[in-house]
């Protein structure tokens, strides 16, 4: 399988897929969208398989969301706002081996609600998580927002969305945001090492486990595919258009001037 924006590898029985886009600091486009769905589908339903990593390339970024420069009211791919962004959030949900994101840098926006849907989170002290939704013009009406309450709690997931601020990974382990931080040389083994142990579980077993868990927050999909239509009538509107327009500019958003 060819893939331009992924790599994807497998070390010792733990699938990798490394977003490969340094440059933009691993935002994803439609292309990078629908990339993972395959590789996460393949690494689901391969044999040799045990456990999946999702991370990015670099040490700058894990991901950070949706590519602002493929953004233009409407992204650059393919589904109700021109990402397919339910199919990935199910892809990783619904893969039956657990997956593992690896969180180096920033997690920030589209990238933290992947982190926050991955099965576990294993990150650096050089991580920062945090949402930008309500400062660029955005929001994720499903996992990205209820999904994250029953992670965090209520207060700590409207604080998460509402006031945009940046969390170390000290701060995200101790909200239940991620599993564990390490320094930062010693990310990428102690990722491996948590894969290979998954790889010595019983398949099965993780696989309803997997399914058990995600069986009581499955009503949620159902709030992310309604709010892809609010969502794309808002991004038809100017407020939105000055969030991504100020970060392009690299000014200030003066939201409320356009409010309606
Ligand atoms: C990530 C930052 C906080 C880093 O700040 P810093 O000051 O360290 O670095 P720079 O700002 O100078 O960035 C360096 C370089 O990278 C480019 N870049 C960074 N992020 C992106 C991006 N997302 N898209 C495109 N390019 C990006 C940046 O422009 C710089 O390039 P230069 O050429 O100028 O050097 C900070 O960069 C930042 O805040 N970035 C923007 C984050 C963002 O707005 N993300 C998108 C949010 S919306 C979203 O992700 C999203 C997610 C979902 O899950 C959804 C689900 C359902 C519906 C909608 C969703 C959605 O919209």
């Amino acid at each position: 399988m060819q893939f331009e924006d992924i790599l994807y590898e497998v070390r010792n029985g733990v699938a990798w897929i490394i977003i490969n886009r340094a440059d933009k600091m691993n935002a994803f486009r439609g292309t990078t969208c629908d990339e993972i769905i395959k590789a996460m589908n393949k690494a689901g339903y391969d044999r040799n398989v045990g456990a999946i990593v999702l991370t990015g390339a670099g040490d700058r970024a894990f991901c950070t969301g949706g590519d602002q420069s493929a953004h233009d009211g409407n992204y650059d791919g393919r589904g109700t706002i021109g990402l397919p962004m339910e199919e990935l959030h199910a892809a990783i949900r619904d893969t039956p081996k657990p997956v593992i994101a690896r969180v180096q840098g920033f997690a920030i926006g589209g990238g933290n609600v992947l982190a926050t849907i991955c099965d576990l989170t294993i990150c650096s002290d050089k991580a920062i998580f945090g949402q930008v939704g309500p400062k660029m013009g955005s929001v994720d009406p499903g996992y990205g927002t209820a999904f994250l309450a029953r992670v965090v709690g209520e207060k700590k997931a409207r604080e998460i969305w509402y006031l945009c601020k940046r969390y170390s990974g000290a701060e995200a382990v101790a909200m239940g945001l991620a599993n564990i931080c390490v320094p930062a040389d010693q990310l990428d083994a102690e990722v491996q090492k948590w894969g290979e142990e998954l790889c010595e579980r019983s398949p099965t077993a993780l696989a309803i486990a997997k399914r058990s868990f995600n069986m009581d927050t499955a009503h949620q999909a159902g709030i992310a595919g309604l709010g892809m239509y609010a969502l794309k009538l808002y991004y038809d509107t100017e407020e939105s258009r000055e969030g991504v327009n100020a970060l392009k500019e690299k000014r200030k958003p003066e939201f409320r001037k356009f409010f309606k």
